[in-house]
């Protein structure tokens, strides 16, 4: 019973018992109360009791947080992984690891995740060494290419909008960088994507630039590394795109280019106007798509047709040919009777004339060709009218030829400008392949093109599991290895049965047996297929009468196109291939190749139907896991060992891991590869077969690690030994250097400070003498302004004195004044009255005394007199 804690993760079933639901991660939210409340991945949150809750299986450490390989999976289920994939997404980890196969997630957003620090970062790095990535897989191939000079491929598998086109074009990208020399074919290369993309791809309901084709894109190089050229294999274009498209689905991008980049004049020669005004291309009621430029990107188209070397001619004659096509779509044909018998006639003759000017050709056998149908019987020639709806098939096939042998031309045109024959025909070419191709598909309702889509995917899964499982097993019982035998799923008898035995569905389908709705077990599911329209699909032909009509055009390009049809009518004895066996062909061209490549294996997962970032479809997940049979892969991958190296190899490459190994031919090899992996391996599952070693990925992680750190030992010393001599011949001229730069320097420094300093003696020295002579003449002054302050007191003193005394003097005469006036009147009185005695007296004493007496009295008087005046 477990006991489950806050912070646990588990694993939460729907507990309905006939669910199909994928368990789903959750970590206990609440568990301190009588229940647990459980948020699940979604963010959902589930009230479960204890009971309930105790039986809950819990999560393995490993998936917790998500692990960088698949394989490390405590919880190797299908829960397991999807949880692992989901934990990632959210962190915008796109990539993930099984092993060596890398399961990509389209992020549906712009991550900074390829800038040329990245390809860097990546360059010459094992898998598991850095983070998942992409680069990693586009690096490995290409050094593995280099050490082991074989080819490699890369197979990129998916739904339609799970990123293979893109995984690609980053391969190419990495590719490019590394083998680093930004040639022009380097760019030849780069550039046939657009023109690729304007004829091959078009708006999906689930991609905005959906490839309509499986392509192979075989990179060449030099022995050193160096891109030589490229050739492009192109597998079953989806032909009946161009007669009609599905709501909010468009035709191929080139259409809706053409249309709003063609200048005026030539669009009036074409006979072209908008979009809107063709039957062909508004059918899906969708012209515009959102986030594509279709003016820039036909700038783009015909820029790129230039570095392809398309000549103005080529490309005047492809426009001509989609105007045409375009042209043909508008076509509308009326029901008519004529001698009793059923046929056709044209709403609009103008319509059927504007096609004749376009492609050049006669407007009779335009005509004819569109409305009638010519047979041979017993020798005879008999030429029939066709119903209506006879003539706009016999009129869509004729257009899906057109259009089918245009790709086909470009997509060699293009190999013609990329492919290059080997510089040096005694060295060696390597390549590596890159497969981007449709995923298994299984819809609502499944036609022809699915049956091919499935049988591809039947292959390569084959392929995959063959190459990761049945060859290993055989190798492993071929060099005596202990190896728990275990189930796996082989498809060998569902090719037989779809193109292997005699009596196959592609020979039946040859063969026009008519069969009713019928299913196939894939290694994916069981899918039922519609047999409607299936021979036609299969047949892949036009009208006869179209050919005759060909020969009357003007145009050499369009006959050119045709010119296998043209000579092939002559003999009518032979058939041409279906459809189906052309595919079949070519799908085991493609299997032989990349038979003899080393595969590496990229799937591309798609996590939701709305294009948008961050959203993540659980069971659409789950779903595409399933179809890319990943579990298997696990299991496979898990218990076998994906690593061998025979014994030569593994001395040489790993002999310094240990001391005392000699180089491989000095050596028992044998002997010294078991010597390292019991030295290095030690506890580590390892096996000795008859010629090799067999390890597993970590292990070869591990002993890459360990080569890595004594190659680094190694080089150390080395370096160390080389800097320790030359730095030390560096130290010593540096150091005489040095005693030199600091002598004069000294000198310099000393020579500055004591300039200073005499400058600051001698500024000392103004500053005291200022001082001194301040102070002495502060001193006199201050004796100075003394002496004038006695001075001034002494003069002011005096002024004083002579001030108040004459003040007191004006005081005195004005009292004196005041006083005399008050005594003046006595005084007059008194001195009339004294007068008055003395000449009273006077007269009394000149009376008394004679002349001389009378003298005294005299002078006497006038002393009064004065004094009484004054
Ligand atoms: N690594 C990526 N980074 C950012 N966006 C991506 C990445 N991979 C895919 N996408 C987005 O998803 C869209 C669909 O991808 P892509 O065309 O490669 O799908 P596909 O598997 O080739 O589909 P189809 O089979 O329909 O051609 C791209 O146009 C792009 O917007």
């Amino acid at each position: 019973m477990v006991v489950l804690t806050k912070g646990d993760h588990v694993w939460l079933q729907d507990p309905r018992k006939e669910s199909k639901l994928i368990p789903i991660g959750a970590y206990v939210a609440i568990a301190d109360s009588g229940r647990l409340q459980l948020r699940d991945d979604e963010g959902k949150d589930h009230w479960l009791d204890k009971e309930m809750a105790a039986s809950l299986r819990t999560m393995h450490i490993s998936s917790v947080n998500g692990v960088e390989d698949m394989i490390r999976l405590g919880d190797l289920h299908e829960a397991g992984i999807l949880r692992n994939l989901l934990v990632r997404y959210q962190d915008n980890l796109i990539y993930t690891y099984t092993g060596s196969i890398l399961v990509a997630v389209n992020p549906y957003q712009v991550l900074p995740i390829y800038t040329a620090e990245e390809v860097t970062g990546y360059k010459d790095r094992r898998i598991g060494e850095k983070s998942p990535h992409i680069f990693a897989i586009a690096d490995n191939s290409y050094y593995r290419m280099l050490r082991e000079k074989k080819n490699q491929c890369v197979i990129i598998s998916g739904e339609s909008g799970a990123g293979k086109t893109e995984s690609t074009k980053l391969i190419l990208q990495f590719l490019a960088a590394v083998s680093g020399q930004h040639s022009w074919i380097e760019q030849q290369i780069i550039e046939s994507n657009p023109i690729m993309e304007a004829f091959g791809n078009a708006k999906t309901i689930r991609n905005d630039n959906s490839s309509r084709f499986g392509k192979y894109i075989d990179i060449h190089f030099t022995e050193r590394g160096v891109i030589e050229g490229a050739k492009i294999d192109q597998y079953l274009l989806e032909k009946s795109r161009l007669v009609s498209q599905l709501p909010d689905e468009r035709n191929y991008h080139i259409f809706y280019c053409l249309l709003v980049g063609l200048p005026a004049a030539e669009k009036g020669k074409l006979e072209l106007t908008e979009a809107k005004d063709y039957y062909y291309l508004t059918q899906g009621d969708c012209l515009e798509c959102e986030g594509r430029a279709d003016k820039r990107d036909f700038a783009e188209i015909r820029g790129a047709m230039k570095v392809l070397t398309f000549s103005d001619e080529n490309i005047w004659d492809i426009y001509k040919l989609l105007a045409g096509i375009l042209h043909l779509g508008n076509i509308q044909f009326v029901a008519v009777e004529r001698r009793n018998l059923e046929s056709t006639g044209f709403a609009q003759e103008d319509q059927v004339s504007k096609v004749s000017r376009v492609l050049e050709v006669n407007h009779k056998n335009l005509c004819d060709a569109l409305t009638n149908k010519t047979t041979m019987a017993h020798g005879e020639t008999i030429v029939s009218p066709v119903s209506k709806d006879k003539a706009v098939d016999m009129r869509d096939a004729f257009v899906k030829a057109i259009y089918g042998r245009l790709f086909i031309w470009i997509v060699t045109k293009l190999n013609e400008a990329t492919y290059r024959e080997q510089e040096d025909p005694k060295g060696m070419r390597l390549g590596i392949g890159l497969l981007d191709i449709f995923g298994f598909e299984n819809f609502g309702k499944n036609s022809f093109e699915q049956m091919c889509i499935n049988y591809a995917n039947e292959n390569l899964q084959q392929f995959f599991v063959r190459h990761i499982f049945k060859l290993e097993q055989e190798e492993y019982d071929r060099e005596g290895i202990k190896w728990d035998h275990i189930q796996f799923v082989d498809n060998q008898e569902t090719l037989d049965m779809i193109a292997m035995k005699p009596l196959n569905i592609i020979a039946l389908v040859d063969e026009e047996a008519r069969f009713p709705k019928f299913g196939i077990q894939h290694f994916a599911g069981l899918v039922y297929y519609e047999t409607d329209g299936f021979l036609d699909k299969n047949r892949d032909t036009f009208s006869p009468d179209f050919i005759g009509l060909i020969k009357t055009s003007k145009i050499q390009f369009l006959k050119m196109l045709f010119e296998k049809d043209i000579t092939g009518v002559k003999d009518t004895r032979k058939k041409p291939p279906t459809l189906g066996k052309q595919f079949k062909t070519s799908l085991d061209a493609l299997m032989n190749t990349l038979n003899a490549c080393q595969p590496f294996f990229v799937r591309c997962i798609k996590p939701n139907e709305y294009k948008k970032p961050n959203v993540f479809d659980r069971e659409l997940v789950a779903r595409q896991l399933r179809y890319s049979g990943m579990m298997e892969t696990i299991r496979i991958r898990r218990n076998g060992y994906p690593i061998r190296h025979t014994f030569k190899e593994f001395v040489d490459r790993y002999r310094m891991l240990i001391g005392g190994v000699k180089p491989s031919h000095l050596e028992d090899c044998k002997a010294a590869s078991t010597r390292i992996c019991e030295a290095v391996l030690k506890g580590y599952d390892w096996q000795q077969g008859h010629h090799k070693i067999f390890i597993k990925d970590e292990q070869d992680v591990f002993l890459e690690q360990e080569r890595d750190k004594a190659l680094t030992k190694w080089c150390v010393l080395i370096q160390k030994t080389f800097r320790g001599w030359f730095y030390r011949k560096k130290f010593l001229q540096m150091r005489s250097a040095a005693i030199v730069i600091q002598m004069t320097w000294r000198k310099c420094v000393q020579r500055v400070r004591f300039v200073k300093m005499k400058r600051g003696y001698l500024r000392l020295q103004s500053v005291l003498r200022s001082r001194i002579l301040t102070y002495k003449f502060q001193f006199m002054r201050h004796k100075i302004m003394a002496l004038q302050a006695v001075c001034r007191g002494h003069l002011v003193r005096m002024e004083t004195v002579h001030r108040i005394r004459s003040v007191i003097k004006i005081q005195s005469l004005a009292r004196m004044m005041i006083v005399r006036k008050k005594y003046k009147e006595p005084l007059k009185l008194h001195r009339r009255k004294l007068k008055t005695e003395v000449s009273d007296k006077r007269e009394r004493d000149e009376e008394n005394d004679g002349s001389k007496q009378a003298a005294e009295p005299g002078e006497l008087l006038r002393q009064a007199e004065r004094f009484f005046d004054r």
